[in-house]
């Protein structure tokens, strides 16, 4: 599991190792410069010739720059820090300085002469972003902004190393100069980095989208910070989904290894309940029975002959798949898929006559216009972004999609506010936000951007809930995490489909149970 901790608290825990004269900025920089030199000579066969560009800015993390770069300068890498602020780390100029480095003062010189400084970065072999780490206040300003944007021009226009490979390899410190360090937001321009060299912890933003996609591999440096609270995100890997998957054993039977029942499709979307059954199915599930429409059950069963058609005792219920919702929709469309969802929902809160206990459920689609006011934390609610900008609306919320798509973390954790449920908001990073801290899951190709895949996903974490129904009604902070593992899960069978191509969702359903094998038997 990777943990990550806001930026306070790296702060907070940084201060008392500076109090007591930790040479922290020190241990950041020879990482940081190892990890360059590194990728230096994963790149060309001799330091000597090689030219790095730092882009320093204001504060320690320009420090941690400049002295990496007198590192890199004293093994003979050719040096220039070039200044985006009227102010620098002082000990780290005279440092770089003494070592050979060359420095530029951008800052101190006209915009015209940013272009030929941005042309001359983008003839480096490597580009380290020291302009801005965990003290940033909003979008990158000024001349650093101007500079940003003028490299990514250049590098855009093909600029690139004379004896190199075609273009500069981009180092991070610590993050990408202007993304939200704790919610993964992108302000303003930002250099897509190739590597991120992080000190002390993981920051969300690292984890989060959009700026996931800005910091290239995530290289975690230790510094000696003791980070003792919760952390606000955390990333599940493959041995922790492992670790956890409920193995059933002799003793077990459909109903302890959990019976999911499905409210979904219609008669016009019937392939949605074939989906979402099916990734029940090669989930596990104790057994799945389907409640529907009479034509769409046959049609589940010709597909799932392990699938059950009717009513009875169920340990997770899956509500929404192909079932429409929303205002322009005819009365009669949902085919009483409304009313059988609600009362599937009223049952998994425990508050349907004969119903013996709660259940968790999933809720997805057209199962989210059947919510009520409040919902339990055992209600995994699964929207795109486009689906939980209606959500948000519908209480109230002033949102667009697009500002949605930009801050996701905020937007499903408000979700979560105003529902009270547990919110998996898919997306090409899976961000899903419970009643106490958040996970974000990168696990997925792009390919599994395909209809029908969000059915499967249903259907599977319904599975997963069901085997642990009891537990996750109990503890409001488990749906979050099983929640999580099925995306993990999703993405990860996706991948078995059709290792680097497209997928159908159906094919995505198939590679569950081998997906499930390999993880349980790391
Ligand atoms: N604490 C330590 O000893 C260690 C810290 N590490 C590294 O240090 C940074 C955090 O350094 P800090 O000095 O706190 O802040 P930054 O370097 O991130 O930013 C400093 C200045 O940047 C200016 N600023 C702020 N926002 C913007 C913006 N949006 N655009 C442009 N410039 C901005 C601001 O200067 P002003 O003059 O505007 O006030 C900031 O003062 C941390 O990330 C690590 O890299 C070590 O790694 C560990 C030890
Ligand atoms: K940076």
């Amino acid at each position: 599991m990777i943990s990550a901790w806001d930026a306070d608290d790296v702060r907070a825990a940084e201060a008392p190792l500076l109090e007591a004269g930790e040479p922290l900025m020190d241990r950041a920089a020879f990482a940081l410069a190892r990890q360059v030199l590194a990728d230096l000579r994963a790149r060309r066969r001799h330091l000597r010739g090689a030219r790095v560009v730092l882009l320093v800015g204001a504060g320690n993390n320009g420090g941690d720059a400049l002295f990496a770069g007198a590192v890199l300068a004293r093994r003979g890498v050719a040096v220039t820090a070039v200044l985006v602020s009227d102010r620098a780390h002082d000990g780290g100029l005279t440092t770089l300085r003494r070592a050979g480095g060359r420095v530029v003062d951008l800052a101190g010189e006209g915009p015209e002469r940013v272009g030929a400084v941005a042309a001359q970065a983008a003839r480096a072999d490597v580009v380290v972003d020291g302009v801005l780490g965990i003290g940033a206040r909003g979008a990158l300003r000024g001349r650093a902004a101007e500079l940003v944007d003028a490299l990514a021009e250049a590098l855009a226009r093909g600029d690139g190393p004379a004896d190199g490979p075609g273009r500069p390899w981009v180092v991070a410190v610590d993050l990408p100069s202007g993304i939200g360090a704790d919610d993964g937001t992108l302000p303003g321009p930002v250099l897509p980095a190739d590597r991120t060299v992080t000190f002390g912890a993981v920051k969300p933003g690292l984890l989060l989208p959009p700026a996931a996609s800005r910091c290239g591999e995530v290289t975690a440096v230790d510094i000696g910070l003791a980070l003792d609270g919760p952390p606000a995100l955390r990333r599940l890997e493959a041995a922790d989904v492992g670790r956890a998957w409920p193995v059933p054993g002799p003793a077990d039977h459909k109903y302890t290894r959990g019976v999911v029942g499905v409210v979904a499709g219609t008669a016009a979307y019937p392939g949605a309940a074939v989906l979402t059954t099916s990734g029940a199915v090669r989930a596990g599930a104790g057994m799945v029975r389907y409640r529907g429409p009479g034509a769409v059950g046959q049609a589940v069963v010709a597909a799932r002959p392990e699938v059950v058609v009717g009513p009875g005792r169920v340990q997770s219920w899956v509500v929404g798949p192909g079932i429409p919702s929303g205002p322009d929709q005819p009365p009669d469309a949902d085919d009483g898929q409304h009313e059988r969802g609600g009362a599937a929902l009223a049952a998994a809160r425990g508050e349907l006559a004969g119903v013996r206990e709660p259940a968790p459920a999933v809720v997805d689609a057209g199962g989210l216009a059947l919510l009520g006011d409040r919902c339990p934390p055992w209600f995994v609610l699964t929207p795109h972004a486009g689906e939980l900008t209606t959500l948000l609306r519908s209480r109230g919320e002033d949102v667009r999609r697009h500002e949605v798509e930009a801050a996701p973390l905020r937007w499903a954790r408000r979700a979560q506010e105003l529902t009270g449920a547990t919110v998996l908001l898919k997306g090409g990073v899976t961000v899903v936000v419970g009643p106490r801290g958040a996970f974000s899951q990168a696990d997925a190709p792009g390919w599994l951007a395909t209809a029908g895949a969000g059915d499967v996903l249903a259907g599977l974490l319904g599975a997963m809930l069901a085997a642990r129904s009891a537990e996750v009604v109990e503890q409001p902070t488990l749906a979050a995490e099983v929640a999580a593992a099925a995306a993990l899960v999703h993405g990860r069978a996706a991948r078995r489909a059709n290792p680097g191509g497209p997928v159908a969702a159906l094919d995505v359903a198939e590679a569950v149970p081998a997906t499930v094998a390999e993880l349980v038997g790391r």
